[in-house]
């Protein structure tokens, strides 16, 4: 099976490179933690790589927005490295919390949609001034940083990360993590190609469209989205935490489990997207 070489994206105030780098690994990847820095000087350098991940963290602080900044370095200087990963498709691209609140900045998530709604400028002015992007992350509910465990339901879903994956329990740790679409239609639209990927849910472990009361959804977000996919299923974000979960002895109540899994939940996204290369 041919080795994918995983780009691990990093910036000033990323935190989670280097476990996520290691859960590429163990599931079989070469991953590299590279800085956006480095990538603005030799901007050939992505073409040695297969997999794009942005990991979690605080990049630039959360100033403007979270993932505000870290997504418009991107867009300026990174065009054609977001075209390779994201465009070709041939390759891979992961945001995890803090990196998927940069996919979305960069509306790769959500590209697409056909309901846009141009937002005119008025007056005399025949031409829309810009569009409502189909949703985005906003401030949890309670508007405060929340870190804690989470059980996450899988929709039927294009997601190449998600393959063979019904539900996982996985920690999440933020604050801007609410998923809010545009209106009704941008909703529908996500949800019928299964790009709603991963849902919070209760201990049924269903997927449901209603918005589940807190704590179970933790943010209040909108059909209780924790992760988006295009349409391809090659781009993915999620805010949950897998690369903390690769350990079966990293799950909260390992002492007190009957029978021990041989890995965490987490690390099934990574090995899907290693063997997507197979
Ligand atoms: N763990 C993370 O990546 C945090 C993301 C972001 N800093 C937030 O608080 O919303």
């Amino acid at each position: 099976m041919p080795t994918p070489r995983v780009l691990v994206l990093r910036a000033p105030g990323t935190n989670c490179d280097v476990e996520t780098a290691h859960a590429f690994d163990v599931a079989g990847g070469q991953s590299e933690r590279v800085h956006v820095g480095r990538l603005i000087e030799n901007p050939a350098l992505h073409k040695r790589y297969q997999i794009l991940c942005v990991p979690g963290g605080f990049s630039y602080g959360d100033d403007i927005a979270a993932g505000r900044i870290l997504a418009t370095r991107m867009r300026r200087h990174l065009d054609e490295m977001i075209h390779h990963f994201v465009d070709s498709g041939d390759n891979l691209v992961l945001g995890i919390c803090n990196g998927m609140q940069v996919l979305m900045r960069l509306g790769v998530l959500t590209a697409g949609v056909r309901s846009a709604q141009p937002v005119m400028a008025g007056g005399d002015d025949p031409e829309p001034t810009h569009e409502i992007p189909p949703a985005t992350l906003t401030w949890n509910n309670h508007g405060r940083f929340e870190d804690r465990w989470v059980q996450l339901a899988v929709d039927e879903t294009p997601c190449v990360f998600l393959k063979g994956i019904e539900k996982m329990y996985l920690p999440m740790a933020h604050a801007e993590g609410k998923f809010v679409a545009r209106d009704a239609d941008a909703l529908d639209e996500l949800r019928k190609a299964g790009r709603l990927a991963i849902r919070y849910c209760d201990e049924s472990g269903e997927v449901t469209d209603e918005t589940l009361p807190f704590p179970v959804n933790p943010n209040g977000g909108d059909a209780n989205v924790a992760g988006v996919c295009d349409a391809s299923g090659r781009v993915f974000g999620l805010m949950p935490h897998p690369e903390r979960h690769i350990d079966a002895v990293q799950h909260p109540y390992w002492t007190r489990r009957q029978v021990q899994p041989e890995h965490g939940d987490g690390l099934a996204v990574f090995r899907n997207a290693v063997e997507w290369f197979a």
